[in-house]
C-alpha cells in the first residue's frame, strides 16, 4: 500500500484547524484521495469544509451502502508534546486524536480501492465535532442524503486503554451534553469604592461556587451528570471593580431529563445572582449533542467480528464525553467505538501523544467491518 500513515497522521498534526475553519485540513484530505487515482471506483463531495468518499462497491445491483465517520477538526490548545512535527498554527491542536481518526479514514479508503466489498461505502470526514456541531447540519444537507448510508460507525482514539484494544458496549456509550456561556454586567468602579459599584468578578465567584451543588443536591444519585466551567474571565485590571464577567462551561447527563433539570436549576441560581448582585446576566446553551447509542444489531455484530479475528475487546461503562456522532445514529443504525492509543496525557491535554502504532490497528480493523456482508 503506498499511503504512509504515520507520515500522514503527522502531515495532519501539524495544521489543526477549528470548527468549519479547517481549510487546509480539507485540500490535505483531497490531496491525498487525487493521489490514490482510484478512478470510477470513487466519487467525491465537498460540503462546507467536510469532504464526503463514495467507494462503489463491485456489485452495482447491490445498493446498500455501510459508512464510517470521522471528525476533522482541532482544539484550542496550546501543544506541549515537544514533537518536531508539533502544531505550525499557534495556539491550536489535535488534542483530540482527529488527525489519527482522520489518518485511518484514508488508510481504509486506500484499502477499499485495492479490494473493494460488494455493497458501496461511505466515509465521511466531518467538521465541527469540538464545537459548534458539524453532524446535525451534514444530516440534513443533500449532499450528505444523496449518499445516506444504511448502516454507520465511527472510531475515538482511548488513552486509556493498551494499543489496538477496542472498548464498547451496545446502547449508551457517551453522554448528552450542552456547552454553557454566561455573561455578567454591573456596574464598575475604583476598587477603594466597593459600595459604589456591583463586581462581577465576586458575582461569577459565586455563581460558579453555587453550581457546584447542582450534582450533589438537584440530580438524583442514581443518574450521572457533571457541571464544568472550563473559562472564567472578567475585569480589566487588578484595582477596577469589573464590570463584566462570562463564564463558559460544559454540561453531561446521560439521560436527557437530566439534562432538563441542570439547565432548570442553572438559570435559578442565575436569577437570584441577579436579585443579589444587582446585575444583568444572559445565558447561552451554545451548541448541544444527542447522546452516542450503540444500536443493539450492528453493534453485537461488530463485538462478534472482534472476537472472531482475536482483536483485543473490553465491553467498557459509558462516558461522560459527548460526540456529535450521536446525531448519525439518531438517524442511522450503527455503532462507535474506543481504540486504545495507550497515552499518559489524556485527550484535551496539552502533552496528549498517542501511540502511532494504532493507526495500522485502526486500519485493519475498520476495513476488515466495513467489508463484511449485512
Ligand atoms: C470526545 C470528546 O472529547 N468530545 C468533546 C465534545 C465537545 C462537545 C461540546 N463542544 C461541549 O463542550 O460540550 C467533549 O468535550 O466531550
Amino acid at each position: 500500500m503506498g499511503l504512509d500513515l504515520i507520515q500522514t497522521r503527522r502531515s495532519f498534526h501539524r495544521i489543526p484547524e477549528l470548527g468549519f475553519q479547517e481549510h487546509k485540513t480539507q485540500a490535505l484530505i483531497l490531496n491525498t484521495l487525487e493521489s490514490f487515482s482510484a478512478g470510477e471506483r470513487l466519487s467525491i463531495k465537498t460540503w462546507k469544509t467536510g469532504v464526503l468518499v463514495f467507494i462503489r462497491g463491485t456489485q452495482p445491483e447491490n445498493h446498500k451502502t455501510k459508512a464510517y465517520r470521522t471528525d476533522i477538526d482541532g482544539l484550542p490548545i496550546q501543544e506541549e508534546t515537544g514533537y518536531d512535527f508539533c502544531s505550525e498554527h499557534e495556539g491550536n491542536m489535535h488534542a483530540c486524536g482527529h488527525d489519527f481518526h482522520m489518518t485511518i479514514a484514508l488508510g481504509v479508503i486506500e484499502r477499499l480501492i485495492a479490494d473493494p466489498p460488494e455493497h458501496n461505502v461511505l466515509v465521511i470526514f466531518q467538521p465541527a465535532e469540538e464545537g459548534p456541531g458539524g453532524a446535525l447540519p451534514m444530516l440534513k444537507s443533500s449532499e450528505f442524503n444523496e449518499w445516506r448510508p444504511d448502516e454507520i460507525m465511527a472510531l475515538h482514539v482511548a488513552p486509556e486503554y493498551p494499543t489496538g484494544t477496542i472498548a464498547t458496549r451496545e446502547g449508551l456509550l457517551f453522554a448528552n451534553t450542552s456547552e454553557l456561556f454566561i455573561d455578567l454586567k454591573g456596574k464598575g468602579g475604583h476598587a477603594a469604592y466597593p459600595h459604589l459599584s456591583n463586581d462581577m468578578v465576586v458575582a461569577a465567584s459565586h455563581f460558579v461556587t453555587q453550581i457546584q451543588s447542582i450534582v450533589s443536591r438537584r440530580i438524583d444519585p442514581l443518574d450521572s451528570a457533571v457541571v464544568t466551567i472550563g473559562k472564567v474571565t472578567g475585569g480589566t485590571k487588578q484595582n477596577i471593580i469589573a464590570e463584566t464577567a462570562r463564564i463558559e462551561g460544559t454540561l453531561r447527563a446521560l439521560d436527557p431529563k437530566t439534562m432538563d433539570q441542570i439547565k432548570r436549576s442553572i438559570k435559578a441560581h442565575l436569577v437570584g445572582i441577579e436579585a443579589s448582585f444587582e446585575c444583568d446576566a444572559e445565558i447561552d446553551f451554545g451548541s448541544n449533542y444527542y447522546q452516542v447509542y450503540n444500536h443493539s444489531q450492528p453493534t453485537s455484530d461488530f463485538i462478534d467480528y472482534c472476537r472472531s479475528s482475536n482483536y483485543p475487546l473490553v465491553i467498557c461503562k459509558e462516558a461522560m464525553t459527548g460526540e456529535d456522532f450521536g446525531y448519525f445514529l439518531k438517524d442511522i443504525p450503527g455503532f462507535m467505538f474506543w481504540l486504545g492509543v495507550d497515552s499518559e496525557a489524556g485527550l484535551h491535554a496539552a502533552k496528549f501523544k498517542p501511540d502511532e502504532n494504532a493507526l495500522h490497528m485502526g486500519v485493519e480493523i475498520v476495513t476488515g467491518y466495513l467489508k463484511k456482508a449485512f
